[in-house]
């Protein structure tokens, strides 16, 4: 399924004024693809993000996953879709301390009533295919920070999400480090179908992506950015 958004507009109140953060944003993902988004602080990148995520309604415009248009369902529908259909990595892994790494794959299908025996193997099988065969017993205190990172990454995959959302997954890590876990991204876009945005503010991973737009201003530019998606790739 791609991830779809059609001229979309997001302006945010400020005072008497408003704030445009999406200026006739378009763009299209397919399943197996990695885009990258870079642009500087305050150029619409979290804003992106979050209507992709179908976290905050775009003020006019559709954002679809496959032939769904998330921001025209009921708040409970949309819910439900971003739960099924969509990972968000944030930039902060956020593991829970008490947890080891196979622990904090299941918690949250635990809280959605998936006992742990039945999400054993796939969350083991997720913690090897991001290079953590061995080390799905510690806890985050015994991980490196790109280890947490890859944790955090296939935490987002357990629900076999067809959309996967990167907020920023290098800005705590260092040059190898940081590569790696776009390495990574790259190597489980394809390896599980899903259309990936990364969003970054740090260039020096573009060689390692299928495909990459700027933004400023909230505007695209570079890529098929502002193509009709109906007709891009
Ligand atoms: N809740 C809000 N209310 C009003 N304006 C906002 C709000 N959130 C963001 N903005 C404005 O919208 C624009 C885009 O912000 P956004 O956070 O999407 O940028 P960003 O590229 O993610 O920035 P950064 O890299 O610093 O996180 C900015 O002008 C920002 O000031």
């Amino acid at each position: 399924m791609s991830l779809t958004m059609n001229e979309i507009n997001l302006t945010y109140p400020d005072g008497d004024l408003s704030t445009t953060a999406l200026d006739d944003v378009s763009l299209d993902v397919r399943p197996g693809e990695l885009l990258a988004v870079t642009g500087p602080s305050g150029s619409g990148k979290s804003s992106l993000l979050a209507v992709a995520a179908g976290l905050l309604r775009p003020t006019t415009g559709s954002v679809s996953v496959g032939d769904t248009d998330i921001a025209r369902l009921p708040r409970s529908a949309a819910t439900r879709l971003r739960l099924e259909r969509i990972g968000v990595v944030f930039q902060q892994p956020n593991l829970i301390g008490s947890l080891t790494a196979t622990e904090q794959l299941q918690v949250t299908q635990h809280m959605r009533g998936r006992p742990p025996r039945k999400t054993r193997d796939t969350a083991v099988q997720l913690l090897t295919a991001v290079g953590l065969a061995g080390k799905q017993h510690r806890r985050p205190h015994r991980l490196s920070g790109g280890e947490r990172q890859r944790v955090n990454i296939a935490r987002a995959l357990m629900s076999r999400p067809k959309v996967l959302l990167v907020d920023e997954p290098t800005a705590a890590l260092d040059h190898v480090s940081g590569t790696n876990v776009v390495e990574l991204l790259a190597d489980v876009t394809g390896r599980y179908e899903v259309a990936t945005v990364l969003v970054t503010h740090d260039t020096e991973y573009l060689d390692r992506v299928d495909r990459h737009v700027s933004i400023r201003d909230g505007k695209l530019t570079g890529g098929d950015a502002g193509a009709n998606p109906a007709t891009s790739g």
